[in-house]
């Protein structure tokens, strides 16, 4: 998206809106908040990076929007917007259609989303059958042309074949060809290039850029890499314990991070020349389990600038600066007008008057 799109994102609907996202899971020893009252936006044809350490939250919120959240697991709060609809107040049913029919996924092991007894060709043309009605010759050329579309060669002969005779990268591509085969409006990436080595990563996601600009696609894309969201993303939302830390558009972010957490995450990146395949360093210290509603910042124990009210006080999403709503950091030292005690108080009220200030 170029920076005059971006200017007019603002007046656009958004496609997807969640809103106070609430799921957790009930095991036998403890209740884990994994996706604690996180609220986002994608716009169409935008790219919105998540990105977040091992545990954050990243997938479940993944699942918790495609409703594939199984027991022990229970999405509690909330809702999913997807134009202008409650994800959340659909039938089974009516998920079935619009999962791989308007929303579709493509996850780490493309193994997962193909069926190994199938042929590419054959798992394509169901799911072309399924959300558009195409069936015969018609879907068969469909099909080659998807395969083609995502810069598989030869397509007509590898429809014939089987998942085990791809290559990886060539079996995620496949499995992208089958995302787009219902002609979503939104994809979910889920770490897609993280198991492939870094040329065939790079033209991944050379193919994804493409593939959203004829389409018109906005693409929800987790991963760890910086380098990948530096690469992929218009705008990026940090987690950290089931919570987003801090949202801003992705140059914003690289050159201006406010979160402690943030700046911890770009500091750790060795010479700061940003790389794909740049893992996100550890920070010391463990990240938090959230058991509990927050009455503090879980980032505190492990933040170098953390003061008294960090410990009593949960910092909600507000502003960086006052009024930029575009960046925005839920920490105690924000807005950065402000003196610390005021900016304190603004969170605890916000905080008591229901969640972020939206
Ligand atoms: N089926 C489950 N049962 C119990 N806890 C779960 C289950 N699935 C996820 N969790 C917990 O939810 C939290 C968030 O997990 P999630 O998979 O979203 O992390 P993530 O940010 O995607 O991490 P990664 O980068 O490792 O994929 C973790 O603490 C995890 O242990
Ligand atoms: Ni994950």
């Amino acid at each position: 998206m170029s920076s005059q799109e971006a200017a007019l994102r603002q007046t656009d609907e958004a496609i997807l809106s969640i809103e106070n996202l609430q799921t957790s899971f009930y095991t036998d020893k403890e209740v884990i908040r994994a996706v604690d009252n996180v609220s986002f936006d994608i716009y169409p044809g935008e790219t919105v990076g998540i990105v977040g350490e091992s545990g954050s939250g990243k997938s479940v919120t993944a699942r918790s929007i495609m409703r594939l959240i199984d027991s022990p697991g229970r999405i509690e709060g909330g809702r999913v917007m997807y134009k202008g609809e409650n994800l959340l107040d659909k039938s089974k049913r009516q998920m079935r259609g619009i999962r791989g029919g308007e929303i579709a996924m493509v996850f780490q092991d493309p193994l997962t989303s193909l069926n190994p007894v199938y042929t590419v060709g054959n798992q394509i043309k169901e799911s072309l059958r399924l959300h558009r009605g195409m069936t015969g010759r018609k879907a068969t050329r469909e099909a080659i042309n998807l395969l083609e579309a995502v810069g598989i060669p030869d397509a007509q002969r590898r429809l014939r074949e089987y998942p085990h005779q791809f290559s990886g990268g060539m079996r995620q591509r496949a499995v992208i060809a089958m995302a787009l085969a219902c002609d979503p409006d939104l994809l979910i990436c889920d770490e897609p290039t993280t198991a492939l080595d870094v040329t065939i990563q790079a033209q991944i996601l050379e193919l994804l850029e493409e593939l959203q600009e004829e389409r018109d696609l906005a693409i929800m894309f987790i991963t760890h890499d910086m380098g990948v969201i530096a690469e992929i993303a218009d705008r990026v939302n940090v987690m950290y314990a089931g919570e987003i830390v801090e949202s801003a558009p992705v140059l914003e972010l690289f050159e201006s991070p406010k979160h402690p957490y943030t700046q911890g995450l770009l500091n750790s990146i060795p010479g700061h020349g940003l790389e794909e395949g740049d893992r996100l360093a550890t920070i010391e210290g463990d990240v938090p389990t959230p058991n509990e509603k927050p009455t503090y910042c879980r980032f505190a124990p492990r933040c170098p600038k953390a003061f008294d009210a960090c410990d009593t006080v949960h910092p909600v999403p507000i502003d960086v600066h006052e009024g930029d709503v575009d960046h925005r950091a839920s920490c105690l030292l924000y807005p950065e007008e402000l003196p610390t005690e005021e900016a304190v108080a603004r969170h605890r009220e916000r905080e008591t008057t229901g969640g972020d200030d939206r």
